[in-house]
């Protein structure tokens, strides 16, 4: 992580909102949905398609000046350099009023991108964490085949684990259990995404949702951090996970012990610690967890509580990659500490949380690395 810590500022930067879910799952009717709303003039669209020639796109409507095509590969590997080109070319052409004016942009990714790429690249450009932000990640899940897209695809429970919202559609293909099911399941593997269950050729998905329930304070600009962070419903989640049995027999298909699903390694919780910490302890805690499992760190974010400053500093990161520290103008309540999310993929919170009181008490970094190295290494059974 970068020492300096700037402030938060108050800089218009143009919302992103990324729209994934699997394969046939309704992204590009969920778009269209949108688009059509009188609310969403102005708005660029992205679309990532697989394939030489895409033809995805040509079934968006929207005016052609306002669509972009990023063809020949996932955005997750391929074209995330391609991303950055286009985001940094559209901002200079909004600029020079070569463009029509724009205010947010909808990125719809292939149905088989892993998000964790895409999201990492959007916060680690030095450009784009500049002049964009991440508004809200949403998932469409397929209610007929989204139970069997989460056992057998790790992207699907990705796609899933990162939403913000989670758009359940087709529900008028299912019966009322099925969908019960597949809510519940989401619910664990999601515990913050808002879930909508929608028939997108009978009901419209209200664009008003997605557009006042960013963490942004419209009129400030300034990042709201309860609503940005939920710690309260990660830490209420927590009790709930743990008085799961990990033996139990999955409600979700009659023969699959939980542990033969991807869902069961992702984790979510929240670390909480109420004295302050030195900067270094924290930052060479990440530093430990990006280094040996960066890869499954899917989303860290947090408000924390330093030795070397009275305000609170936000951190964020998406798997090795953290976004610069920003340090808040005020607490958001009256009460100091540090209070950090994490959605992981296998690495449970006593090892985390381990891992920082290992941190606290080492006076070298050869202690710091070798606690971290016995207290991180991956478990030889992990799924992929
Ligand atoms: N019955 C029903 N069909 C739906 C619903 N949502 C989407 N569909 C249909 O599902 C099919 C796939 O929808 P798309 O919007 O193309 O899905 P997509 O996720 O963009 O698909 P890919 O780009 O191929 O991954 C289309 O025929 C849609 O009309 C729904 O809520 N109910």
């Amino acid at each position: 992580m970068n020492k300096q810590l700037p402030q938060e500022n108050s800089l218009f930067r143009l919302p992103i909102y990324v729209i994934t879910g699997f394969l046939g799952s309704g992204k590009t009717t969920l778009l269209n949905q949108l688009l059509r709303q009188p609310g969403m003039q102005q708005t660029m669209v992205i679309v990532n398609e697989l394939g030489e020639i895409g033809i995805d796109h040509l079934l968006i409507e929207t005016n052609t000046e306002d669509i972009i095509l990023l063809e020949g590969g996932c955005l997750c590997c391929y074209v995330r350099t391609d991303l950055i080109q286009t985001l940094e070319k559209l901002f200079s052409q909004r600029e020079g009023k070569e463009l029509p004016e724009f205010v947010r942009i909808l990125v719809e990714t292939t149905g088989l991108a892993d998000p964790a790429p895409v999201l990492r690249t959007l916060i680690h450009d030095r450009f784009i964490a500049t002049h964009y932000r991440l508004e809200a990640v949403l998932t469409t899940v397929d209610a007929v085949y989204g139970n069997q897209q989460l056992n057998d695809y790790d992207e699907a429970v990705k796609q899933a684990a990162l939403a913000n919202h989670l758009i359940l559609t087709k529900i008028d293909q299912v019966d009322a259990t099925t969908q019960a099911i597949l809510q519940q399941r989401l619910r664990r593997l999601n515990p913050t995404a808002v879930i909508h269950e929608v028939n997108l050729h009978q009901d419209q998905f209200d664009v008003n949702i997605l557009l006042n329930t960013n963490c942004y304070n419209n009129q400030t600009q300034q990042l709201d951090v309860k609503k940005w962070l939920q710690a309260d419903v990660y830490l209420g989640h927590q009790e709930v996970i743990s008085a799961i049995s990990p033996t139990q027999v999955s409600p979700f298909t009659t023969h699959q012990p939980y542990s033969h699903q991807h869902d069961i390694y992702i984790k979510t919780f929240c670390i909480e610690h109420h004295e302050p910490l030195h900067w270094l302890t924290l930052e060479r805690w990440i530093q430990q967890l990006t280094r040996l499992r960066g890869k499954d760190l899917l989303r860290t974010k947090g408000i924390v509580y330093t030795i070397e400053s009275d305000l609170p500093i936000i951190i964020q990161g998406v798997q090795h990659i953290f976004h610069p520290p920003v340090t808040l103008k005020a607490w958001p309540t009256q009460q100091r500490c540090s209070q950090i999310v994490f959605i992981t993929r296998n690495i449970e919170k006593n090892i985390i949380e381990q891992l920082l009181h290992e941190l606290i008490k080492s006076k070298t970094v050869i202690e710091a690395c070798s606690a971290a190295l016995i207290l991180l290494s991956p478990p030889t059974d992990l799924h992929r």
